[in-house]
C-alpha cells in the first residue's frame, strides 16, 4: 500500500438512540490520541439490532444539538440517505473513493470490535480502513478465534504507523472508561427521569428532542 502522511479521517458509527456523554467523550478522546478528524455518521438502518425508538431525523436532530458549539467532532448523514441496511463496508468504500489515500479509521466501542466476524463482509474492513478500539467498561478484551488471527499481525502500538498507511492496522485507544449506555438512557427516560449528566446540556434546553423515549 503507498504511503501517506495527511490527518487521518475517523468515522464513528452507532445507532445513537440518543447519542450521549460515552459516545462524545470517547470520540474526543479519540480525536486527540489520533489528531484526527472524527465524523459521527449515525446508522439508518442498523444491520444488526432492533429498530430505533427514534427515528432518524430525530436522532439527527439530538446529535446536531449535541455537538453544537465545538467543531472537532462534525456529523456525516450519508448512510441516512442510502437505502436498506447500512453495511460499515459499502460506506468505507465510498469514503476511500472520496479521500483517495488519506487513512481512514474505523472506531469501533470494544463490545462492537468483539463482534466484527459477523459483520457484512468483515475481513474487507481492513483493507477499506484502519480500526481504533475504544475501552469500555466491562467489556473483555478476549475476541473470537477466527477475529483474532485477523487481527494479530495489525496491532500497533503507537499512532504514527497509524498515519503513514491508508488502512490495514488496528489499534487500541485507551479513552476514559464511562459506562453509559444508550440503554440505560432509554430507560431512565421512559421512566420519566432526567439523567442530565449522562447526556449533554443541551439537550435539556429543548424538550421536544427527548420526547421519542418519553412514554
Ligand atoms: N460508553 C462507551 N464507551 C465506549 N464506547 C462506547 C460507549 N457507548 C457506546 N460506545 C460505542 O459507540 C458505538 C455506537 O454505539 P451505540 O450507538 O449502539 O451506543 P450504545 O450506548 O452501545 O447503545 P445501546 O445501549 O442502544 O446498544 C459502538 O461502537 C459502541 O461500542
Ligand atoms: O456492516 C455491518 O455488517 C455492521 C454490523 C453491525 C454494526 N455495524 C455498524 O456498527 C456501528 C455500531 O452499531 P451499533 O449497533 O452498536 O449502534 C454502526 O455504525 C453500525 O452500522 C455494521
Amino acid at each position: 500500500m503507498p504511503q501517506t502522511t495527511s490527518k487521518p479521517l475517523a468515522l464513528f458509527g452507532g445507532t445513537f438512540d440518543p447519542v450521549h456523554l460515552g459516545h462524545l467523550s470517547v470520540a474526543w478522546e479519540a480525536a486527540e490520541l489520533l489528531d484526527a478528524e472524527v465524523r459521527l455518521l449515525p446508522a439508518s438502518v442498523p444491520p444488526h439490532r432492533v429498530p430505533p425508538l427514534a427515528s432518524a431525523a430525530q436522532r439527527v436532530a439530538i446529535l446536531r444539538a449535541a455537538l453544537h458549539g465545538q467543531s472537532r467532532l462534525t456529523l456525516d448523514t450519508r448512510e441516512l440517505d442510502r437505502d436498506g441496511p447500512s453495511f460499515t463496508i459499502d460506506t468505507l468504500h465510498e469514503l476511500r473513493a472520496e479521500q483517495g489515500e488519506r487513512p481512514l479509521v474505523l472506531l469501533l466501542g470494544a463490545d462492537a470490535f468483539a463482534g466484527l466476524a459477523s459483520w457484512h463482509r468483515w475481513r474487507e474492513l481492513f483493507e477499506a480502513a484502519h480500526v481504533g478500539v475504544l475501552s469500555r467498561p466491562g467489556v473483555s478484551a478476549d475476541l473470537p478465534d477466527a477475529l483474532e488471527r485477523e487481527v494479530a499481525g495489525r496491532r500497533i502500538a503507537d499512532t504514527a504507523s497509524l498515519r503513514a498507511l491508508p488502512a490495514g492496522k488496528v489499534i487500541e485507544l485507551a479513552v476514559t472508561p464511562l459506562e453509559i449506555s444508550a440503554t440505560r438512557i432509554r430507560e431512565l427516560l421512559a421512566a420519566g427521569r432526567d439523567p442530565r449528566y449522562l447526556l449533554p446540556a443541551g439537550l435539556f434546553d429543548d424538550p421536544a428532542l427527548l420526547v421519542p423515549y418519553r412514554r
